[in-house]
Order: C-alpha cells, then structure tokens, then sequence
C-alpha cells in the first residue's frame, strides 16, 4: 500500500479538490511508527479523553483499514499507546490517525504501522467507555465519513469518498 504519492493525486485530480470529493487534511499531525506512507478504508470513532473503544477496535481485523480516532483535539492525556499500536500493526490495521495525543513514542516508532497524532502526552485517558463509532467526525479542517479512503504519506494526508487508482 501506499503507492499513490499524495501530490500525484491532488495534480490529476483538481475538479475533486474543489468539489469537495477530494480533501487535504490541515497539516497538524506529526508522523509517527515506521510507514511514512499508508493508505486503506476508513473507520472512524469519536471520543473524549477516554480510549477504550479505541482498544475494542484494535483488537478486531484490520483488514487494511485506517483507525481516524477524533479526540477532539484534546492534548490533556493520551489515546493510544505502544500496546494498541502493536495490537493494531498484529490484526492488520494500515494505520491510525488521531485528533489527540499518543504516548510510548519510541514504541510506536519501531512499529511498522503509519500513526499521524498532534503530538505525545505521558498521561494515560480515561476508561469509561464512552464513545461513538462509524460517525462523521470533522477533524484537521474538514469532515471525514466512515468508509471513505484515507492516503497519507511524507507530504500530508488526503481522504477520498471513493478509492483512487493508480
Ligand atoms: O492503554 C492505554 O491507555 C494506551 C497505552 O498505554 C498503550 O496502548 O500502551
């Protein structure tokens, strides 16, 4: 995966750029884990400060699949952790990118998996369970939906309402 450069894509795709079917994601995230390019259907969840629906997904198959955890932007505590970013890169999940932060970042940096985060935090979240899967979420300036397609390489992030070809 990951052999669409992101660049590519926006150059021969420009009616889509401003339609809206194609958008760039603000660039707030810092690169994290060994993938600097990845790609896969989306799965999104939204939560606050509370990562135990982040687990309860992780441990499912990934199947390609990119995780899009909105934490609202929260930096008070972490959502994700080297564990879940092991259990992520074991079940074959491509990716994951976080409207918060991680922790365990030297971890995550050995694992070959693509983490995009606003940055790290060493503070564990909650563990409520609270939560809600396979919402819209409006995250890094635009509004993502479950299932579309994520491609995210060294220049940025880009989500797509359908697959792109090469
Ligand atoms: O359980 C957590 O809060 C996240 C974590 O530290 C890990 O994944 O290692």
């Amino acid at each position: 995966m990951g052999s669409l450069a992101t660049a590519d894509v926006c150059d021969s795709n420009a009616a889509s750029v401003v339609n809206g079917d194609l958008r760039v994601l603000h660039s707030i995230f810092q690169a994290y884990g060994q993938n600097q390019s990845f790609s896969g259907p989306i799965m999104t969840l939204k939560v606050f400060e509370d990562n135990v629906l982040v687990r309860e997904l992780l441990e499912t198959k990934g199947e390609g699949r990119v995780l899009i955890v909105d934490g609202g932007g929260s930096r008070r505590c972490a959502l994700v952790g080297g564990n879940l970013v092991q259990l992520a890169q074991n079940n074959g999940w491509a990716g994951i990118v976080v409207n918060g932060c991680i922790r365990d970042v030297d971890e995550i940096n050995g694992c070959h998996i693509g983490v995009r985060a606003l940055g790290s935090n060493p503070l564990k979240s909650n563990k409520k369970g609270v939560g809600e899967r396979n919402c819209p979420v409006y995250i890094a300036g635009h509004w993502v939906r479950d299932a579309e397609w994520l491609y995210a390489d060294s220049d940025g992030i880009i989500v797509s309402k359908s697959e792109l070809s090469a």
